[in-house]
């Protein structure tokens, strides 16, 4: 949450000559209000239950650089969705953590003690985001471009030059996941690729 999914995601597009999508903006559009709003309206499970159907509708729909919410990789469907895709987990520490939190629109899971709350969320959450991740990548003391280089070299060490997925291209085609993450090597979040 805050790490820069929304800030890099179009910037890593525009490198690759994609498109850019990110589902947090597609909640608010199709809702009329803002993510805050639907916490605060109808409460938690209620949001999930639309980023589910707008990470499903968008994996279906778009082909480029697709931002997710903090909190979509808690569904275990939407994680099925996600295997055999590049999936970047971008990664900071607590400290910049608090930051980025204090810096702009409200974070209806922060609001209260970020540190705390931040902490607790991601202890619960680590395992998950190393499930579906591709490649990790750390921002913290990087400009958003560095961390956009990052992402493009981190992709490349692991599966060749970037060329996005198309959804023509037969599956059988697409490289495989465990190969692009090497056998049994996990991408551990406490181990990013710098
Ligand atoms: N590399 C960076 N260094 C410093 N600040 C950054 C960096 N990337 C993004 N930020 C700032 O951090 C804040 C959060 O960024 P952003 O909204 O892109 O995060 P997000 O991951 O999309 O958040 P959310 O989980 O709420 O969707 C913004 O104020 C943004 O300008
Ligand atoms: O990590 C989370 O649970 C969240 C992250 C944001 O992208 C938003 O989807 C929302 O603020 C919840
Ligand atoms: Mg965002």
């Amino acid at each position: 949450m805050g790490v820069g999914k929304s800030t890099v995601g179009p910037l890593l597009a525009e490198r690759l000559g994609v498109g850019y999508r990110d589902t947090d903006d597609d909640i608010v559009a199709g809702q009329g209000s803002t993510i805050a709003d639907i916490f605060a309206n109808e409460g938690e499970p209620a949001f999930r239950e639309l980023e589910k159907d707008a990470v499903r509708r968008a994996l279906g729909e778009h082909d480029g650089v697709l931002a997710l919410g903090g909190g979509a990789v808690l569904d275990e469907d939407t994680r099925a969705l996600l295997a055999g895709l590049r999936v970047v987990c971008l990664t900071m520490d607590v400290e910049e953590a608090v930051r980025r939190a204090d810096l702009d629109v409200a974070r209806p899971l922060l609001a209260v003690d970020p540190r705390k709350r931040w902490t607790e969320l991601m202890d619960a959450r680590r395992h998950l985001y190393e499930e579906v991740a591709t490649v990790v990548v750390a921002t913290d003391g990087r400009t958003s471009d560095e961390v956009t280089q990052a992402v493009l070299e981190a992709l490349a060490l692991r599966d060749g030059p970037v060329r996005p997925y198309h959804r023509s291209r037969p599956a059988a085609r697409r490289a495989p996941r465990q190969a692009v993450r090497g056998p049994g090597r996990p991408c551990p979040l406490d181990e990013p690729t710098r």
